[in-house]
Order: C-alpha cells, then sequence, then structure tokens
C-alpha cells in the first residue's frame, strides 16, 4: 500500500523521532546545534555543576556576534583590543572559555569565518538540508532557506541539547503560504516577506511550521531564500522552510562542513526526496499573489505594520480590531508619525544595512548596485553596512563593494549583530529613524526611543541617497 502523502515538515520530523511519548510529544534528535554568547553562559553552567559533558560535540558550532563591537578588534601590533562594556565582555569570556571547555567547535571574534550565527551556519556547510537545527535564538528559522528544520530554543534546552543531543517536543501544525505567480521589478525575497507578514499578523503563524511553496522561491538564490525564511517567527511561526533544490546543493557542495565524497552522495539522494508529497494536506493554505507585491517598509511597531512604499501612514480607525486599534495609536506616538502622512516623506537620519536577515553578498551587492556614483544625503547623519560574516566581508572586499560604500558616505564594519538590537554600541539615538534592513521595529529594539523602518538592502540604499523612505524602482542601477 501507498504511504500516506506527507508534507516536508512531516518527513523531516519522522526522520529525526527518537521516541514517541503518550502525551503527544516526542524526542526528537538533533543534527546541528548553534550556540553565541547570549543565551549559552547559563547553559555550560549548568552543565558543569552537575558534571555533565556534551554529548556530541562535533554537532555544536559555537560563534560570538552579538555583543561585539563592529568597529576593528584588533590593534597596530595584531592584539585584541578589550570590550568596553562589562557584560558584553563577560559573556564573550565565558564562550571562549565553554568552547574549549566542553570541546565544541569555536569560531573566535578575529576569525575570517566568524559572523552571525544564521549567516555562519550555511555558509560553512554546517547547516544541511532535512536536518534539525537549533539555536538559542529566536531567528534560527533563517536556516530553513536551504531546507533544514530550523527553531530556536530557550536556554534550558541549549543545556538539554548540549547534554543529550535531543529535545523533547510537541509536533507543529502545517501552514503552506503559497506564492503563486512572479515578483515585479525592483520587488526583493525581504519585500515579499514583509508582505507576508502583513497578509498573515505577527500571530498568524502561531503554532505552526511554514512551508514557502511556489515557483518564486524555486527561482530565488539561497541568500534569498534565508531572508524569508528568517522572518518566520516575525510571522509567530515556530520555523519557516523551503523544499531544498538543485541551487541549495550546489551552493553547499565544497564547504568546509559539508559532507565529502559518499558521504555527500548519499545526503544528496536523501535531500531530493526532500519534497511536499502531491495530496499531502496542510493544517492551514494561504495564498499570496506575488504581482500584488511593492517595495514594502514598516510604519509601526510590529513587522505586521507594513504598507506598500507608495502607501500612507494608516489611520487606527482603518483596523477593524480595537485591540489593533489601540496598538496602532501607540506605534504611531512612538514612531513620531500622523495618519495620511506619505511613507515617501518619512526622512531618516540614520540607515543600518546588515542583520541575519539581509547581510549576505546578495544583499551587499543588491544595495551597492543603487548606491553606484552616488552619495548619502546631507540629512543623513550615520550610514552603515555590517556583512554578516568575515567571509562576506572578503567577498564584498573583493568585488570593491566596500569602496561603494565608502564613497556613498557609509561605514564598512567587522561583522555582527550591530544595530540590528541595542546590544553592542551600534544605536540609534532616541527620537531618530533608522531605515534598516533587520527583521524587527520593536520599541527600543535599536536603541531606547529608536524609530525603526524595515526594508530591503536596495530600499535602504534609496533611502539613505533621498535621505527619506523612497521608491528604489524610481532608482536607475
Ligand atoms: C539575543 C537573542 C536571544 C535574540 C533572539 O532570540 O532572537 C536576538 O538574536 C534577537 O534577534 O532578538
Ligand atoms: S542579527 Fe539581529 S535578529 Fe539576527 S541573531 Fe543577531 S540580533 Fe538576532
Amino acid at each position: 500500500m501507498a504511504s500516506k502523502p506527507r508534507t516536508l515538515y512531516e518527513k523531516i520530523w519522522d526522520a529525526h523521532v527518537v521516541e514517541t511519548r503518550d502525551d503527544g510529544t516526542a524526542l526528537i534528535y538533533i543534527d546541528r546545534h548553534l550556540v553565541h554568547e547570549v543565551t549559552s553562559p547559563q547553559a555550560f553552567e549548568a552543565l558543569r555543576m552537575n558534571g555533565r559533558k556534551v554529548r556530541r560535540p562535533e554537532l555544536t558550532l559555537a560563534v560570538p556576534d552579538h555583543n561585539l563591537p563592529t568597529t576593528p578588534r584588533l590593534d597596530a601590533d595584531g592584539n585584541r583590543l578589550p570590550i568596553a562594556d562589562p557584560m558584553s565582555a563577560q559573556q564573550l569570556a565565558a564562550l571562549e572559555r565553554n568552547a574549549p571547555d566542553f570541546g565544541i567547535r569555536y569560531i573566535n571574534a578575529t576569525a575570517r569565518e566568524q559572523g552571525i550565527v544564521h549567516v555562519v551556519g550555511p555558509e560553512q556547510g554546517f547547516s544541511l538540508p532535512g536536518a534539525t537545527i537549533v539555536c538559542g535564538d529566536s531567528h534560527t528559522a533563517c536556516h530553513g532557506g536551504i531546507g533544514a528544520l530550523a527553531f530556536g530554543i530557550g536556554t534550558s534546552e541549549v543545556e538539554h541539547v548540549l547534554a543529550t543531543q535531543t529535545l523533547l517536543l510537541k509536533r507543529s501544525k502545517t501552514m503552506e503560504v503559497r506564492v503563486e505567480g512572479e515578483l515585479g521589478i525592483g520587488v526583493s525575497a525581504k519585500d515579499l516577506i514583509l508582505h507576508i507578514i502583513g497578509q498573515i499578523g505577527a500571530a498568524g503563524g502561531t503554532g505552526y511550521v511554514i512551508e514557502y511553496r511556489g515557483p518564486v522561491f524555486g527561482a530565488m538564490s539561497v541568500e534569498e531564500r534565508l531572508t524569508v525564511c528568517n522572518m518566520s517567527i516575525e510571522g509567530g511561526a515556530r520555523a519557516g522552510l523551503i523544499a531544498p533544490d538543485e541551487t541549495v546543493f550546489s551552493y553547499l557542495k565544497g564547504r568546509p562542513y559539508a559532507p565529502k565524497g559518499k558521504d555527500w552522495d548519499a545526503a544528496l539522494a536523501w535531500w531530493r526526496t526532500l519534497k511536499t508529497d502531491e495530496g499531502a494536506q496542510f493544517d492551514k493554505s494561504v495564498v499570496i499573489d506575488a504581482s500584488a507585491v511593492e517595495p514594502t517598509v514598516t510604519w509601526g511597531t510590529s513587522p505586521e505594520d507594513v504598507v506598500a512604499i507608495g502607501g500612507t501612514v494608516p489611520s487606527p480607525e482603518s483596523f477593524a480590531d480595537p485591540s489593533k486599534q489601540e496598538a496602532a495609536r501607540k506605534s504611531l506616538d512612538y514612531m513620531g508619525l500622523e495618519p495620511g502622512q506619505k511613507m515617501q516623506d518619512i526622512a531618516v537620519e540614520n540607515i543600518f544595512i546588515g542583520s541575519c536577515t539581509n547581510s549576505r553578498i546578495e544583499d551587499l551587492r543588491a544595495a551597492a548596485r543603487v548606491l553606484e556614483g552616488r552619495t548619502k544625503a546631507p540629512n543623513v547623519r550615520w550610514a552603515i553596512v555590517v556583512p554578516g560574516s568575515g567571509m562576506v566581508k572578503a567577498q564584498a572586499e573583493e568585488e570593491g563593494l566596500d569602496k561603494v560604500f565608502t564613497d556613498a558616505g557609509f561605514e564598512w564594519r567587522e561583522p555582527g549583530c550591530s544595530a540590528c538590537l541595542g546590544m553592542n554600541p551600534d544605536k540609534v539615538p532616541a527620537g531618530e529613524r533608522c531605515a534598516s534592513t533587520s527583521n524587527r521595529n520593536f520599541v527600543g529594539r535599536q536603541g531606547p526611543g529608536a524609530r525603526t523602518h524595515l526594508l530591503s538592502p536596495a530600499m535602504a540604499a534609496a533611502a539613505a541617497v533621498a535621505g527619506h523612505l523612497a521608491d528604489v524602482r524610481e532608482f536607475d542601477s
């Protein structure tokens, strides 16, 4: 008898069940564990106190990213510069000690491979299709872009994975986000995911794992797929994934941690089975018309607060739900905006190109294409580009992109989370606006009182040149 058609999520889940419990939970094997400095110190401390070891140290990769300043890390003699913030210095020192103590793989702060954990995983071939990948970080969903089942976990779960290489989990419901048709010219993966979140809402994916389906995803580069899946958590979902295909396989081939030789062939044979079967049922299905997606920006303090760049700031009364009306009032107050204002009239003083959503080579190329031969507007006080990793930085420099950015008035930084969140020196001052390629526009996210407008790298570049939010389609590039 033919087996029941299954979704991609169900296939990956089934392949990792160690044991099913009567209460509906299952013990799931974890293939890959990524660790950064913020959510790991207590987990390692607990192992130490209980005299436990890391079960499979070679399956964990640690790299500092959140707290590291993005200014030069070495002095003229090649010595490490100290980190001023005591908490950051402490967390980094803890990771640096814990990695060798527990025998796990570690990329240090000054290594060329260092970068944001979600950029490093795929780039090093550590994140693989069909793998279960966890990290004490909500944007782990990012790795779904290569066809992994990847999700964020809390610090106590980090400890559990380190000690056992498993996690006790409840199966998620499945949601299909099917995108039909093609994206228009000048419309990027970031615009699409912002649009999707606007459609489903910031809580729309709660309890679900999303599979993004449709020809647009097959046509996307790996970098673009990572951008889409990265923000699944902003739509409330546990994870988001895209079926892996030849684009992914050729991206991974030859990367440092990717399987080699016979192991590669065996992996490839399995990866090619990783697609939702015809007739498989999703618990929920959402259909999006790609041709309706415009370059998109946020106006409020939730990632669902999106509007096409040609649009205006909405009035709170335009929302049916009274609690959303109240949230919109608060958002507008925090953001210093009035209903009816044209999005393109909003001046920005800061530009941030970076974060695990948009700091890969393709993102930098897209921004550089717009900036080539142009400079930032005089009212743009601070514009920075923070490559997602040292590898991205080196590649960009080889292509001369750093020069395009610095000629345009941008600062060219060392890799890290940077102004995505106010945990390191890169912050946006209170009351100022930032056109940001990151993923969260929460109150205080980029610094106390900072006002964030989320957008794509090309749109951030356009905003830098115009000095206000602008439609990248009006720039020849
Ligand atoms: C610091 C970390 C735990 C956090 C997360 O979980 O996502 C951060 O990466 C973020 O983006 O807010
Ligand atoms: S870049 Fe931003 S979203 Fe990504 S892991 Fe760092 S802080 Fe979190």
